[in-house]
């Protein structure tokens, strides 16, 4: 079954529609780049992947989920299996790493103290970083902080990764980096749908590429030469 299987999907902010009856489709275990220019809709399409944008229209499926007639509860039920890590982090500035990590833990419906400690350290240690439990987010670079917001969003074993520019915010070499963990996380079979307007980095870590243009998304082929104009 596909991860992702959209038809005829119509998705509008303000309003406005942004995307127009498109269709979208994702096997599981791909790794697949969002483009497009500011504003063409790959927030917005990401955002109704996480149940944050309702579509306004067509026949959305995203797991097991009907993402046009998606109740609340089935919302948080849909986030626990979707791991999402964002441009600026998002951490709780206020607590160290461990209890940004246990938040989120006791807030899905973990309760054992040492099941949650368990967990905490092995998501640290999938992304290097296992002395970092104690270290307040500002401690951290950039990188790091990223590190641990991919953590964070492994906390749940989800079957699904979804980035929105999760590199935007970081400098060229630790983007390489945070794109090698990301595409480690790939290999070991999670799906993987990231935003990004970082067309070196494509190069460098080449997968299916989508572009949001004039309201559709289109395959784009890597090896064309005009492949990202
Ligand atoms: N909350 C909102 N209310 C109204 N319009 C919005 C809202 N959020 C986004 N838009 C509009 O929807 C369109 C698509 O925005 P979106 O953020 O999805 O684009 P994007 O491709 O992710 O852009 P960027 O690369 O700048 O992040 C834009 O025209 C934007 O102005």
């Amino acid at each position: 079954m596909s991860v992702v299987a959209f038809h005829n999907v119509t998705i509008s902010q303000g309003g406005n529609e942004v995307l127009r009856m498109f269709d979208f489709s994702v096997e599981p275990g791909e790794f697949v780049y969002l483009i497009g220019k500011t504003g063409s809709g790959k927030s917005s399409l990401l955002k109704t992947l996480y149940g944050e944008l309702k579509p306004s229209g067509g026949d959305a499926n995203f797991l097991e989920y009907n993402l046009t007639k998606l109740r609340k509860r089935k919302i948080l039920q849909l986030r626990r299996k979707i791991g999402i890590v964002f441009q600026d982090f998002q951490l709780l500035t206020d607590r160290n790493v461990y209890s940004n990590l246990e938040f989120v833990l006791k807030a899905t419906g973990w309760k054992k103290k040492s099941d949650i400690k368990h967990r905490i350290n092995e998501v640290l240690l999938q992304v290097d970083l296992p002395d970092a439990s104690n270290k307040m987010p500002h401690q951290l670079s950039g990188g790091e902080q990223q590190r641990v917001a991919i953590a964070r969003a492994l906390l749940n074993d989800p079957e699904v990764i979804v980035a929105d520019e999760p590199t935007g915010n970081l400098d060229p070499q630790t983007t390489d980096a945070i794109m090698a963990l990301l595409f480690e996380i790939g290999q070991r079979g999670k799906t993987v749908i990231m935003a990004t307007h970082d067309y070196e980095m494509i190069k460098k870590f080449p997968s299916r590429t989508l572009k949001c243009i004039g309201g559709k998304l289109e395959e784009v082929n890597l090896t064309a030469e005009d492949a990202f104009s």
